[in-house]
């Protein structure tokens, strides 16, 4: 397909994506490589990343501008050594891609502790711990970067997942915090969130069926797909955008302005109150 991004619009650059093996993920790589950059992708499964960093050399990537390796985000370590690996690699990071993340359903009432912080460190932690790592390292001494976090749909809460509803929330608040603290240092933070309706790996494993009830509540009447969400997330990316910071960008097809999002039990009825 035809990109509506100018050739070479990324030549000479590096772009780190977190759970770039796969998904939203890789389809952003795919995108950032077929216009000129440099990528590290990482994940927990090396299979992941093996199949991803195959993909991108059969779309005709050299391996050259390819990396890719295991790094398990929550993990300061990890993160701290794949960091070290890419900047040693490259020379340099100027755009990170902080995709990697993902929950379980679960009512609130049953989540257990570990459960709650599970999905906890692996939305909110994981991504501090990677975009700290990134900013010391490569970016704040270069004087430049583009940080695109990438969240959910989370403006009318997330019933059935209030945890990840927690970190994403949390995620958008850093987002604009770090927007303000990094300008000074030629860093631009912002933040995409998709509605909870693209069809990719990562909504598979919610099964066909929740995906039609997510369908339905969409006004464009059809799921996204990773490469939508890709192109936002390129958008932020380059330096063409160079005033937008600290912002949150829903690729959703209106879901947030519309209709039930998916059956949890309806709040019981209730009187109606005295005066
Ligand atoms: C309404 C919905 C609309 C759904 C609407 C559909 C739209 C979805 C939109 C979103 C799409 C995506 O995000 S796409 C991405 C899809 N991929 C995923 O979501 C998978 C990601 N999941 C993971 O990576 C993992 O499960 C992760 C969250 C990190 C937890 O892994 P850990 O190894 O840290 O966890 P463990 O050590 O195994 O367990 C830690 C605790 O968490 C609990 N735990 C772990 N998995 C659990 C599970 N499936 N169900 C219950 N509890 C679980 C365990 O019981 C433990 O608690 P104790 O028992 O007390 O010890
Ligand atoms: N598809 C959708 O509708 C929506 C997706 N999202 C979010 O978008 C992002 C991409 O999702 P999508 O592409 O759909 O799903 P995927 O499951 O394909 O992508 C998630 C990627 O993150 C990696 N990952 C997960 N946890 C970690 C970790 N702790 N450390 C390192 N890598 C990790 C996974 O690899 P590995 O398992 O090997 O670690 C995988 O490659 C996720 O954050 C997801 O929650 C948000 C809203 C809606």
């Amino acid at each position: 397909m035809q990109s509506m991004f100018a050739a070479g619009l990324f030549a000479h650059q590096v772009a780190l994506v977190t759970g770039g093996g796969s998904g939203i993920g890789l389809a952003t790589a795919r995108e950032l490589t077929a216009l000129g950059a440099s990528v590290a992708i990482c994940g927990r499964k090396m299979e992941k990343i093996e199949a991803g960093l195959a993909a991108l050399a059969a779309d005709g990537v050299p391996s050259e501008r390819l990396f890719g390796g295991t790094c398990d985000i929550r993990e300061p370590d990890q993160v701290a050594a794949f960091v070290g690996q890419v900047i040693e690699r490259f020379g340099r990071i100027d755009v990170l891609v902080n995709n990697a993340g993902g929950q379980f359903p679960s009512p609130a009432e049953t989540l257990s502790p570990r459960g709650w912080e599970a999905v906890i460190r692996n939305n909110l932690n994981g991504t501090f711990f990677m975009t700290r790592e990134v900013a010391t390292r490569a970016m704040i001494p270069a004087k430049r970067g583009r940080i695109v976090n990438v969240t959910a749909m989370v403006v009318r809460g997330f019933p059935g997942m209030s945890h990840t509803g927690a970190a994403r929330a949390g995620v958008e608040n850093l987002t604009r915090s770090l927007a303000i603290e990094w300008a000074a240092h030629g860093i631009r933070v912002n933040a995409v969130a998709p509605g909870n309706n693209i069809r990719s790996s990562g909504t598979a494993q919610y099964g066909e069926e929740l995906l039609e009830v997510t369908r339905k509540a969409t006004p464009l009447k059809r799921l996204g797909t990773p490469e939508e969400v890709a192109r936002v997330i390129v958008f932020l990316s380059s330096t063409q955008n160079d005033f937008v910071t600290g912002a949150v960008w829903g690729i959703d097809g209106g879901q947030p302005l519309w209709g039930e999002l998916w059956p949890i039990p309806e709040p019981e009825p209730q009187p109606e109150a005295k005066g």
